[in-house]
């Protein structure tokens, strides 16, 4: 191993080996396929390997260790600090990362076992699901997404620009921001909306059926997170604990100012007023300030086909749909999709799918 890893570029780039083939690992190898790079998957359930590879995430082949250029690290949080560890053993002339949701935890465990650290460069992309395992894996999952890039003091300028090449590759927008900093920002963006989520949906278990009957969009918008895999939820909460906590305290302390101010019958209309501007403070697609979308409501006949055809008609209509959600009638065999477009396209929008014999309504 020379001093510093070159950057790869282009066709260059490879051989990777991923480790971890759940969602993340199997759909970071579908976009680096796709790109042309030649991807080795492992995973400690031989089967997850395997329907990766079927996924077209890569191959199961074995790889000469000597030979692996980067290894993409996508275990569950509890043991990336071992499988990097000993991927940097193992593989000693690559770049090695990891994706893991919380940045410092890893960090502090590799520095605390005195390794050397100058091929390793953590990284996070932020998107994913509330799926897990390869079947749910998609080469498009990071596109148009950040991919945080957090390097250490150590890490070599070609390390951390073979991962921020990785980020690229897959369709990401690197940023980069050091371990400590990305956790205090993941906190308030991804682990308090997702506790949220999870402790509001664990209400709905004391629900009446009679009362849930009555779930509309509203609530199921603001649970799909709760669906997330409670055993790799708790070890992303308790990885980056006292930050979590303190961005529960904040919340619980607002909460605690709407339950008060309701007692009372006071009015809270300044305190909503807040929510949307922070819904607005969310830059929108590719870090830009957020597109007021206009939103319209089309009825789907519940049929094969349907929906491909709905699409296809858009796309014949020239207009890119920023935005999509599908509700089922629970009454009527149809279901409700709801479609954002840019404000300017949409009389036009609606005009044209008209004429193909679909008709929207402002949502
Ligand atoms: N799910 C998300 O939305 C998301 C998004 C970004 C990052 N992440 C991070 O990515 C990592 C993987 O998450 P995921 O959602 O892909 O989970 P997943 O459960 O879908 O996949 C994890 C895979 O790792 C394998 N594995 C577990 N221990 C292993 C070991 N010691 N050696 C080899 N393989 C092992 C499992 O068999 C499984 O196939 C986590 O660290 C998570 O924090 C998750
Ligand atoms: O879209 C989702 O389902 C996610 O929860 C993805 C999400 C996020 O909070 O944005 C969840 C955890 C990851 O570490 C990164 C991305």
């Amino acid at each position: 191993m020379s001093d510093e890893p070159d950057p790869f570029s282009g066709s260059d780039y490879g051989p990777v080996l991923i480790i971890g083939a759940g969602l993340v690992g199997a759909s970071v190898g579908c976009a680096l396929t796709e790109a042309g790079i030649e991807v080795h998957l492992r995973d400690q359930v031989p089967s997850h390997a395997r329907v990766a590879a079927g996924r077209g995430a890569g191959s199961v082949e074995p790889i000469d260790p000597e030979a692996v250029a980067l290894v993409v690290v996508a275990v569950p949080p509890r043991v990336l600090a071992p499988v990097v560890s000993a991927a940097l053993d193992e593989f000693a002339n690559a770049v090695v990362t990891d994706v893991g949701s919380v940045k410092g935890s890893v960090l502090r465990d590799l520095a605390a076992r005195g390794l050397e650290l100058r091929r390793y460069v953590g990284s996070h992309p932020m998107a994913g699901s509330h799926l897990a395992g390869p079947v749910t894996a998609r080469p498009d999952l990071f596109t148009d997404r950040t991919w945080v890039i957090a390097p250490h003091a150590t890490a070599t300028p070609g390390a951390i620009e073979t991962v921020t090449r990785l980020a690229t590759i897959s369709g990401a927008n690197p940023v980069v921001m050091d371990a400590e900093e990305h956790d205090l920002a993941v906190a308030a963006v991804s682990h308090l909306p997702h506790a949220v989520s999870a402790m509001l949906a664990a209400g709905l278990t004391e629900t009446k059926p009679a009362h849930l009957q009555l779930a509309g969009q509203g609530v199921r918008d603001v649970t799909r997170i709760a669906a997330g895999d409670p055993e790799l939820w708790d070890q992303i909460l308790t990885a980056n604990a006292p930050a979590v906590a303190d961005q529960l305290a904040a919340l619980s302390t607002r909460l605690g100012e709407l339950a008060e101010r309701l007692a009372e019958q006071r009015p809270v209309d300044d305190l909503l007023a807040t929510g949307v501007a922070g819904t607005r403070a969310i830059p929108g697609k590719h870090g830009r300030a957020q597109t007021e979308y206009a939103r319209m409501i089309i009825e789907i006949p519940d049929a094969p086909g349907s929906l491909a055809r709905f699409f296809t008609d858009a796309g014949a209509a020239g207009v890119n749909v920023e935005d999509i959600s599908i509700e089922h009638d629970p009454v009527r065999e149809v279901g409700w999709l709801q479609v954002s477009v840019r404000p300017e396209l949409a009389p036009d929008f609606s005009a044209a799918m008209s004429d193909r014999g679909w008709h929207l309504h402002e949502g």
